[in-house]
């Protein structure tokens, strides 16, 4: 496609945007726009971006397409701002907000007018900010929610997808209530637990010396979104508040159900509770990102002999599959490791399964 591209928020989202764009609409100009000039410039060393602009009014006016990537209070003001701006008759704007109902709520000033807001949020991210951690291949494979403002020309939600089609991402369209619903159970409310688990740990620290370095392992796992922005996630806080709210309450009283599991001692319910849990969590599917996404992970059960790492990850090097981590979990003596490896795509993790089952009998998973 062509035209003038303006993206406000030149943070790990806006930028990973920015690659899809220009690599799937070559013609197209993008202009990025940042409050933090340093990132600002830092997207355009890097050819995340065409050009920067200071002005956010200059660059709004000429923009074929809007897409705003700031913490959600901020895309508000911006919203806010646009009212006053001579934007194009024919501009399309979207955000990438974590939150959807109070963002659509404020667009209301624009649609009345007739500008055609899209609200936008790709369900797949990091616990990373900034431009430098941009991938154009953030979104592969991901959902990616829309919530079409009143008013707006299905045609024009078929033309925000055709700007967006380099993410290769999964388009669905919702409500802004249940957009909020949803990512307030799988993405936002597991953030106030990971969050939670890290002031526990926290508080007991100075009584346990050790518990910094035995925290390192599944506990990293489980709390790694706790290292996410600070400013994004209060904002995405403050405006589910009532999802949350409630979620919290339900989590309360799952809480009071275990400690009496607990309490009564009862082995078979407490492994029900366990089993329950994994059923329907081995039962989720593996391929699809969700809003927490893992890489494309690959599970080898390897003997727990020295060399065999290296072994593993010779074969790779021999198909040139490239990995973006690996770890061994649960190598203890006697017992067998499991070499965890992530790739990725999806396609480099077919190729090193097809690989590795080819060169070796060691038992392979997909996580
Ligand atoms: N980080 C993630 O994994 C995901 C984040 N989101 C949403 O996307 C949005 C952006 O998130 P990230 O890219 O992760 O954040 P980020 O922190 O990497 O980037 C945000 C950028 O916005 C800039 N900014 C803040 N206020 C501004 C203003 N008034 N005008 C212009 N620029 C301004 C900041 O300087 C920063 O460079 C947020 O609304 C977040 O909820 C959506 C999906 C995933
Ligand atoms: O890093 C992770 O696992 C995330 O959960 C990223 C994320 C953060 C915010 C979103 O709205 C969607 C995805």
């Amino acid at each position: 496609m062509n035209g003038t591209v303006l993206i406000i928020g030149m943070g790990l989202i806006g930028g990973s945007l920015s690659l899809c764009i220009k690599k799937e609409h070559p013609h197209a100009k993008v202009i990025g726009h940042d409050v933090n000039h340093k990132e600002l410039r830092l997207a355009k060393s890097l050819g995340v971006i065409d050009e920067m602009s200071l002005s956010l009014q200059t660059a709004a006016e000429q923009a074929d397409l809007i897409i705003i990537s700031t913490p959600v209070f901020q895309t508000e003001k911006i919203i806010a701002q646009f009212e006053s701006l001579s934007l194009k008759e024919s501009v399309l704007i979207t955000d990438t907000g974590s939150t959807k109902e109070q963002i659509m709520r404020s667009s209301e000033v624009l649609t009345k007018n007739g500008i055609q807001f899209i609200g936008g949020h790709p369900m797949a991210g990091s616990h990373k900010s900034g431009v430098a951690a941009a991938k154009e291949i953030l979104f592969e494979n991901a959902f990616y929610m829309l919530t079409p403002g009143s008013g707006v020309a299905e045609e024009n939600v078929g033309k925000l997808q055709d700007w967006l089609r380099g993410t290769h991402a999964k388009f669905l369209i919702v409500e802004p209530r249940e957009h909020d619903e949803l990512t307030g159970m799988i993405s936002h409310f597991p953030h106030i637990v990971a969050a939670s688990l890290v002031h526990q740990a926290k508080g007991s620290s100075t009584e346990h010396p050790y518990l910094r370095r035995l925290a390192a392992g599944g506990f990293r796992d489980i709390t790694r979104i706790a290292s996410s922005n600070p400013t994004m996630w209060k904002d995405i806080t403050i405006q589910n508040r009532g999802v949350l709210l409630s979620l919290l309450k339900e989590w309360k009283v799952e809480m009071d159900e275990v400690v009496s599991l607990i309490e009564m001692n009862d082995s078979q319910k407490i492994y029900d509770y366990f089993n329950d849990a994994k059923v329907f969590r081995d039962d989720l599917p593996i391929l699809e990102k969700g809003a927490i996404p893992s890489f494309y992970d690959l599970f080898v059960d390897v003997p727990d002999y020295p060399g065999v790492i290296s072994e593993v990850t010779g074969y790779l090097a021999q198909e040139k599959i490239s990995l973006t981590n690996i770890r061994i979990m649960e190598t203890r003596e006697d017992i067998y490791g499991v070499l965890a490896i992530s790739f990725q795509t999806l396609e480099d993790r077919e190729r090193a399964l097809h690989c590795l089952r080819e060169q070796t009998n060691y038992e392979l998973f997909l996580g």
